[in-house]
């Protein structure tokens, strides 16, 4: 029928079956590959003849319920990279969930508003980007910026420090829309910043409020156990003796592999008795794991990268007005790297949650401790030069400094792509399912960095190199993460 009368088919049957699909497929992208869209936005996205062919093959009797997949706003891209996955369904690859709300969310009447929802919204102009109050949330969204007015009137704002002041601003139009969808809450690092008005949390800009280190916490390393610790890992290897039947099956029930631990470096042959900065002086611990890492977990991870993008690598810049710090490009550093990360999902995907798991028992300090695992990739050429995985500034956080590097390669490489130490004299190369553990800190002071465990990325010279950081903090880096103290 279809192919017989497109054009009348076209002008006859060609719906929008939603108020918002004009708006919908104005932004970038929404239409297109989209089949949800095309078939409930069909004159929209200028698909008619694919709705038609839709219906003829029979649809749900509750399609007209059901909300098609689609970012609500042109700026998905962008802030799926933030977690913001409600209004982002498309970006943030969460169609799955919105496929059940309803259409009924989204009336579209504006009429009914109250007359001087203009003036408000051109007041909060005074306070950072000049908000914008759309569709279903409108009326909400408004009182949220008349609320927000109230508080930079109040003793709350006016009374912080003309620093925090100037910087507390709305970064992004939507700010009041995201807090009433409770971003403020959810998405607790971007929005107390970005959205600082919007969030009521003008005095969170100011790290020491924000990030107030706690005297309590529980470090992952005391004075004197790292050496104990890496005496312990040796000790333990399960592929480094005989295991019973029992073993074997425990090892299984726990998802740990039969890894073998080849020292490559230690203080000294004798197990350490005392803590003293007298030992700083003997030489470092430095581990090589074989089989640490099974073939199909090497090779998800390496998916999980596609997935969540390889991006240029950067590095820690400067501090900015948070007491966060930029992150830029340089030529020290030429890889590409994908973040495994909660809010995206990754982290906590199978795989991702068995290695962090993994790596948690073998060192015995908790998994959250550890960040997010940093997937690499390193093309022919590529490489990073000699740095310290050690951030100084984070001593004074409540994450507290890196400690440890676990390093884990996901491929084998044709040649080239080590990891050298050039002060130790320490090459190791990559080898799929290979892990190599090093500390950034001495036995006898976790919080001062080695300098001794400078590495650097040999540039690989044949294939592609694929390996994971896993940084593992003095403290639980992942509430620090949550609360933008990192
Ligand atoms: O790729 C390597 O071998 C080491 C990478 C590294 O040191 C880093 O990413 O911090
Ligand atoms: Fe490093």
């Amino acid at each position: 029928m279809q192919e017989q009368c497109p054009v009348s088919c076209k002008e006859d049957d060609c719906k929008d079956l939603h108020v918002r699909c004009p708006a919908w497929s104005q932004i970038k992208d929404n239409c297109v590959d989209n089949p949800d869209m095309r078939k409930y936005c069909g004159k929209s996205c200028n698909a008619c003849e694919e709705q038609a062919a839709a219906n003829a093959t029979g649809s749900d009797e509750d399609d007209e319920d059901v909300m098609p997949c689609v970012d609500e706003h042109t700026n998905c891209r962008y802030w799926a990279d933030k977690g913001m996955n409600e209004n982002c369904a498309r970006s943030c690859t969460a169609c799955e969930k919105i496929k059940q709300r309803k259409t009924k969310e989204y009336p579209a009447s504006t009429e009914e508003l109250a007359v001087d929802t203009d003036v408000i919204l051109e007041e909060s102009a005074s306070f950072g980007e000049k908000q914008v109050a759309d569709g279903g949330e409108r009326r909400q969204t408004i009182a949220r910026v008349k609320a927000t007015i109230d508080y930079m009137a109040s003793e709350k704002f006016t009374k912080l420090s003309p620093a925090i002041k100037e910087s507390c601003m709305n970064r992004n139009e939507l700010c009041a829309f995201w807090a009433i969808l409770g971003e403020c809450e959810k998405n607790e690092a971007y929005m107390v910043i970005q959205c600082a008005p919007s969030c009521y949390s003008c005095h969170l800009i100011d790290i020491s409020a924000r990030c107030p280190v706690d005297a309590d916490a529980v470090p992952g390393l005391e004075p004197g156990t790292l050496n104990k610790m890496f005496e312990r890992i040796v000790e333990t290897a399960p592929g480094n003796r005989t295991l019973t039947d029992e073993e074997r099956e425990e090892l299984k029930q726990n998802e740990m592999t039969e890894y073998t631990v080849e020292v490559i470096s230690r203080p000294s042959d004798e197990p350490s008795t005392e803590v003293s900065a007298k030992n700083d002086k003997l030489p470092p611990w430095v581990v090589v794991f074989e089989n640490f890492i099974s073939d199909e977990e090497c090779d998800e991870m390496i998916q999980l990268g596609y997935k969540h993008e390889y991006k240029r690598s950067a590095d820690v810049g400067k501090l900015k007005f948070d007491g966060t710090h930029e992150s830029i490009e340089n030529s020290r550093r030429t890889s590409e790297n994908a973040w495994c990360s909660g809010h995206l999902g990754c982290r906590n995907a199978t795989v991702p949650t068995r290695l962090h798991n993994r790596m948690s028992k073998v060192l015995d300090i908790p998994a959250d401790n550890g960040e997010d695992m940093q997937i690499l990739k390193y093309e022919k050429g590529q490489f990073y030069r000699t740095h310290h995985d050690f951030i100084e500034h984070q001593v004074d956080r409540p994450c507290g400094p890196r400690i440890l590097t676990f390093f884990l390669y996901l491929s084998d490489v044709e040649e080239g792509g080590g990891t050298n130490f050039p002060d130790l004299g320490i090459t190791v190369e990559p080898k799929k399912g290979r892990a190599l553990l090093w500390p950034s800190v001495y036995d006898s002071n976790p919080k001062k960095d080695d300098p001794r465990m400078r590495h650097q990325a040999l540039p690989v010279k044949e294939g592609t190199k694929f390996a994971a950081n896993s940084w593992i903090h003095l403290y639980d880096y992942q509430a620090a993460q949550k609360k933008g103290c990192h």
